[in-house]
């Protein structure tokens, strides 16, 4: 099926989110959707799957104009979303899942879960998908979660699938996999719409590429174009693509972690007597595959895992068991993995949420009064500096887009006196000039002496800032090794081989 676009304006107050765009989307084509954080590429398919309405233009599907009051109408013209935050339901099965909103019944009005079962078994193999439409979604990794997604839209006759930053959260195999996926989709007819950050996905499997920036589409390119070139499109300047840094200027060791062990709420050990050291001055990149206890290692630093064995030590100080507040008052910096669940309230104003955890004080808190004058300057100035697209700083932070809610964590976070910075994925969903522009801030805190330690699962995040690099496999320490291993070596590290030790740093 045809998807066009024509005309799409969408505006939230006097902000246009959406500025009369043109999008077409031919059958058995990948059209990638490029722009900057906040361009409008989010806005513009929740207009086309229904969930807001435009204020001007049309949607057709092979040629007939199409009215969606909501979602349910969006999927019953054929058209499929998949989220990057899964709307799935944990507790249930697969097939059970898949047949959510669109129950069959079998006569006497009993719900028809065979037929469900079946149908997930003929999409599974139709495209190799490998889903047992009996297991139970809280069990799947993150990679099937997601293809149990395709396949509810597939078994609604989904004709055009809306991918919206859908490799923000997988493993480098599971994107491998799904790139894969898409490729079969789209011979089977598919039109797909694809939302990324990451342009070298864009340019493995895209057959066209729009770029939108401030709402407008400002121009199309081709999927041979350089990294170079997608990045000025977007973004409309010059990128640097690579992190400068000088060679670190180790101080004392900051960060001790000896033996520590993390046991998780339901009694997993998923941390492993893991033992490490961070000087002043060094970032130490923690890689891994996602789950392998990183997440885990890092609520340990803050305080926010109950059950921890071992010692955490900063400049001496134990913060083994200490409280999240004790830890943030010793000046340990945190950047979440999930920053809608851990980093945020949506709810609050950029500028409350720039203070949040420092209310208990100054400068932004003075014999109980707060300083309001302050905060407003603060916040505008961090907003500019952080380049943070928003109306305002009274604008909730749960309105802003995804990238934008990132940078609001790191200009808090960033902004503070600190004696460490823990950082967890710190470019996620963040666009690429931004990305820039968050590495150089990373490097800077190195150079002004601070210990770092960043976890990431994307190898170029990792190679570009470590000093050092530890890989976890299965909450244990596989090695820790220079930041200029090669990324072959870390791969097999990330798969649990013991990496050859010659050369590689204490
Ligand atoms: N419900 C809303 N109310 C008010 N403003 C909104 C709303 N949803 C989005 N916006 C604003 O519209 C603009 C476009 O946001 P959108 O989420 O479409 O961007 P995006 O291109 O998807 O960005 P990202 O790459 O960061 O996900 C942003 O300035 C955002 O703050």
């Amino acid at each position: 099926m045809k998807l066009e676009l024509r005309g799409i304006t969408k505006k939230f107050g006097s902000l246009v989110a959406n500025d009369h765009i043109d999008l077409t989307v031919e059958p058995g084509e990948i059209h990638a959707l490029l722009g900057e954080n906040g361009a409008g590429k989010s806005t513009l398919m929740n207009v086309l799957y229904g969930l807001y309405q435009a204020d001007e233009g049309e949607i057709l599907l092979d040629d007939e104009v199409q009215h969606f009051a909501g979602p349910g109408d969006a999927m019953k013209a054929g058209i499929g979303m998949v989220h990057q935050h899964f709307m799935l339901i944990p507790v249930f099965t697969v097939a059970e899942n898949v047949m959510l909103g669109h129950e069959s019944t079998k006569a006497g009005g009993l719900l028809d879960v065979a037929d469900a079962r079946r149908k997930v078994r003929e999409i599974s193999d139709r495209f190799g998908f490998d889903v047992d439409p009996d297991a139970l979604v809280d069990d799947l990794p993150v990679g099937v979660q997601q293809r149990v997604e395709i396949i509810k839209a597939l078994s609604r006759d989904a004709k055009v699938l809306v991918f919206d930053e859908p490799t923000a959260v997988l493993t480098p195999q599971e994107t491998d996999e799904l790139m894969q996926i898409m490729r079969q989709l789209k011979q089977n007819g598919t039109a797909i719409v694809f939302i990324t950050h990451k342009l070298r996905e864009v340019r493995e499997v895209a057959d066209r590429i729009t770029v939108v920036r401030l709402g407008k589409v400002v121009g199309e390119a081709a999927p041979t174009a350089s990294n170079a070139e997608l990045a000025s499109l977007m973004v409309g300047r010059a990128v640097e693509l690579t992190v400068h840094k000088e060679a670190p200027r180790l101080g004392e060791k900051a960060l001790v972690v000896e033996g520590l062990t993390v046991i998780d709420p339901i009694g997993q050990l998923v941390v492993n007597e893991v033992s490490f050291e961070v000087r002043r001055g060094e970032v130490l990149c923690v890689a891994g595959v996602q789950g392998n206890g990183q997440t885990e290692l890092t609520e340990a630093l803050v305080g926010l895992q109950p059950r921890v064995e071992g010692r955490i030590l900063l400049d001496g100080d134990e913060l083994t068991r200490a409280s999240v507040r004790r830890i943030l008052n010793a000046g340990v910096g945190f950047v979440p993995e999930d920053r809608n669940e851990d980093g945020l309230v949506g709810e609050f104003t950029i500028a409350e949420n720039l203070m949040l955890d420092r209310a208990d004080g100054p400068p932004f808190v003075k014999a109980g009064n707060l300083q309001l004058g302050y905060l407003a300057e603060f916040a505008q100035d961090r907003v500019e500096e952080f380049d943070v697209r928003t109306p305002s700083i009274e604008t909730k932070v749960g309105r802003l887009s995804g990238g934008n809610q990132q940078k609001v964590v790191l200009a808090r976070e960033l902004s503070r006196d600190l004696r460490l910075l823990v950082a967890a994925q710190p470019t996620r969903g963040v666009d690429v000039g931004s990305i820039e522009f968050i590495h150089k801030r990373i490097i800077e805190t190195r150079d002004a002496g601070v210990p770092v330690v960043v976890v990431s699962t994307e190898l170029d995040e990792v190679t570009a800032l470590a000093d050092r690099i530890m890989v976890m496999y299965r909450g244990r320490v596989v090695g820790i090794v220079p930041g200029d291993t090669p990324r072959d070596v870390l791969g097999l590290m990330m798969a649990g081989e013991s990496p050859n030790t010659e050369g590689a740093a204490a």
